[in-house]
Formats: structure tokens, C-alpha cells, sequence
């Protein structure tokens, strides 16, 4: 394991101001987080929920207030400046002097982390190239597209070859093109020996790019797993009917459903009833079916995979897409 650390634990306290009490924020409860080495490991989860805090935490940036154990082999809570060789950390912000190039920012990372001159030298000009950006690598990074700015921000990260990289919201923001292409970039760093730990509050990033998964809300897990493990102990398919009326839990389309011994849970939203099950092609005529028995007139009718929405719906009773 590249990332062995449980109880990690960290609360934010802040000043009183005029017009304002001190709060106290709970932003990290308690995670338990391992990372296998090879693998790209994210934290899933709506704003706030407590990712950057964490990935700062494992990155040594932040302080613990509690926890134990390891990133990279070293101690994370004894010895974290025995880690912090081994790790790269690109932040949300990108960390990267705007007003220079590409070049000269990488060159810089390389030295910042003990790099002898030429070593750095060489090793910028190969990270300008696996990025792409040798053509622009001495042009102010402002006057660089979004998606190429990231890509500077990932080479500072990844300069001096750490086994393990954490990627803070790495595509945010950026456009689908170049998200699939950084996605890619993720993909070669993996395949090459390296761990990555990154967050998202992108459902299709984390379905799409991660080996492995956790599920945050409120600074605590969720849920853990990989994304097909994780959606198929919710559901292979999801049904969604829609009726004329607002739905309870104890009306007519409630009680019917209740005796088809192929659902395996439901969820009102409104006048909308969202029925979870596996084979739903084979279900929806039977569904039907029983509806018409009954004399209840279907609206709307759908019928998808479950997502890892679906999943946090079902363990927080919100949606990933409104939390926050
Ligand atoms: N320095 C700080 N002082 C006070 N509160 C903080 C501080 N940093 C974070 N918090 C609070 O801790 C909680 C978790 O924040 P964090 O940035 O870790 O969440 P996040 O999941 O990364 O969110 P986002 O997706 O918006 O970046 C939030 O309620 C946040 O307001």
C-alpha cells in the first residue's frame, strides 16, 4: 500500500469577528484511506465535503489534529518530511508562477526538489514534451489556454518522479476535450508506476478514470469500492416512472410495488418514482404490467444504468449533482 492511514482527522477553527461568533468547521471525521500502489485512487464527493482537506493532510501540507499511519512508506504523522520526496501535489490553483514560462516553472519545481542542474535540465525538456508544451514552453504561462496551464501545473507535480501524485480537482473547469485528454495523461502516469490519489466532484471522472474509490460527505466515508462494485450493490438499473400526483410512501403505486419480488428498493422524488433493480429490460414490461393491472396510468417512463449518483442518493438521500 502506497497510502495506509486511519483515523485521519482534522477541525478548523475560526476567529471571532465583529457581527460574527468563532466557528468551529469538522472538516475531516475520522477517514480511513488506502491506496494500493499502481492504482488511481479518488475521493468523490459535493463541495465541502472535506477532499481538499484531506488530500492537503496526505500531501503533509496540512496538519493532522489526529490519525496514524503511512503515505509512501514513511510516517505520515512522525516524520512527514520523510514523505514529502516521494509525493507530488498539484493543487485546484495550479501553483505556477503566471508571469513565467513553462520551462522556466518546471526547471524551477526540479531544483525546489533537489534536482542537480542538469538532471532538472533534462528532465523539464522531457516533461515539456510528454505535456505537449514544448512549442509554448517560454511564453508567460497566463497567455496559456486553460487546459494548458493544468498541464504545466501536472509537470510541476510530476518533475522530480514521485511514486505518488495527488491531483486536487484536477479537471475542473476545463472543457471535454481537454478533460479527456489530462484524463489520458492520468492514465500513462498510472502505467508507468505511479499511484494517484486525486479528488472530484465529477461523477463521470470518477466512474471513467478511477480504479478505486471513496464516497466523502461531511468529512466522513460514504462508501468504498470500485465504481462497478459500488453501483452494482445499488442496482445494475434504475427505473423512472412518472405519474400524475405526488407519490407517499404508503399510496396505491407504493403498495404495488412493494409485492414485485424483482425490485430491489425505491425512492419517491415528488410525482416521480425511482425504482432500483438489475435486468430492467426484462423488468419494465413486467412493470407495466402490474401498473395496468391496477388500473394506474404511467406518464413518464425511463430506463438507465445506475450511476454512483444513484449510489450517493441512496446512502445520503441527496444527489450528488445538488449537494453542496
Ligand atoms: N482554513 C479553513 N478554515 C476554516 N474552515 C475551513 C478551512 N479550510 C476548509 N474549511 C472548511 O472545511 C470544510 C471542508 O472543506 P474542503 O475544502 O476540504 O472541502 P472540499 O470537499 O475540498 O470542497 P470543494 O469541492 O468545494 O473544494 C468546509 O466546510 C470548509 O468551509
Amino acid at each position: 500500500m502506497i497510502v495506509e492511514v486511519q483515523g485521519l482527522r482534522k477541525t478548523f477553527r475560526t476567529r471571532a469577528r465583529p457581527q460574527q461568533p468563532p466557528m468551529v468547521v469538522e472538516a475531516v471525521k475520522g477517514l480511513d484511506i488506502t491506496v494500493a500502489r499502481g492504482e488511481i485512487f479518488g475521493v468523490l464527493g459535493p463541495n465541502g465535503a472535506g477532499k481538499t482537506t484531506t488530500i492537503r493532510m496526505l500531501a503533509t501540507l496540512v496538519r493532522p489534529d489526529g490519525g496514524s499511519g503511512k503515505v509512501a512508506g514513511q510516517d505520515l504523522f512522525s516524520a512527514p518530511e520523510k514523505v514529502r520526496p516521494h509525493i507530488g501535489y498539484v493543487s485546484q490553483a495550479g501553483g505556477v508562477d503566471e508571469n513565467n514560462g513553462a520551462r522556466a516553472n518546471i526547471m524551477l519545481a526540479a531544483r525546489l526538489n533537489g534536482l542537480p542542474t542538469a538532471e532538472a535540465a533534462a528532465r523539464t525538456g522531457e516533461m515539456l514534451e510528454a505535456f505537449d508544451l514544448t512549442a509554448m514552453a517560454d511564453r508567460p504561462v497566463r497567455t496559456l489556454s486553460g487546459g494548458q496551464k493544468r498541464r504545466v501545473a501536472l509537470a510541476i507535480g510530476l518533475v522530480h518522479r514521485p511514486s505518488l501524485v495527488f491531483l486536487d480537482e484536477p479537471t475542473t473547469g476545463l472543457d471535454p476535450q481537454n478533460r479527456a485528454n489530462l484524463w489520458d495523461q492520468i492514465r500513462t502516469l498510472r502505467d508507468a508506476g505511479a499511484s494517484v490519489l486525486l479528488s472530484t466532484h465529477y461523477l463521470d471522472e470518477a466512474e471513467t478514470l478511477c480504479d478505486r474509490l471513496m464516497i466523502v460527505d461531511h468529512g466522513e466515508v460514504v462508501v468504498e469500492g470500485t465504481p462497478t462494485a459500488l453501483t452494482r450493490a445499488t442496482a445494475d438499473d434504475v427505473v423512472t416512472l412518472g405519474f400524475t400526483e405526488e407519490l407517499t410512501a404508503d399510496d396505491k403505486v407504493s403498495r404495488i410495488v412493494a409485492t414485485l419480488p424483482y425490485v430491489r428498493e425505491t425512492r419517491i422524488d415528488g410525482s416521480l418514482l425511482r425504482i432500483y433493480l438489475d435486468d430492467g429490460e426484462r423488468a419494465l414490461p413486467l412493470l407495466l404490467r402490474a401498473f395496468g393491472d391496477h388500473e394506474v396510468a404511467v406518464g413518464a417512463i425511463s430506463l438507465n444504468r445506475a450511476t454512483l449518483d444513484d449510489v450517493f442518493l441512496r446512502k445520503t438521500g441527496r444527489s450528488l449533482r445538488d449537494a453542496g
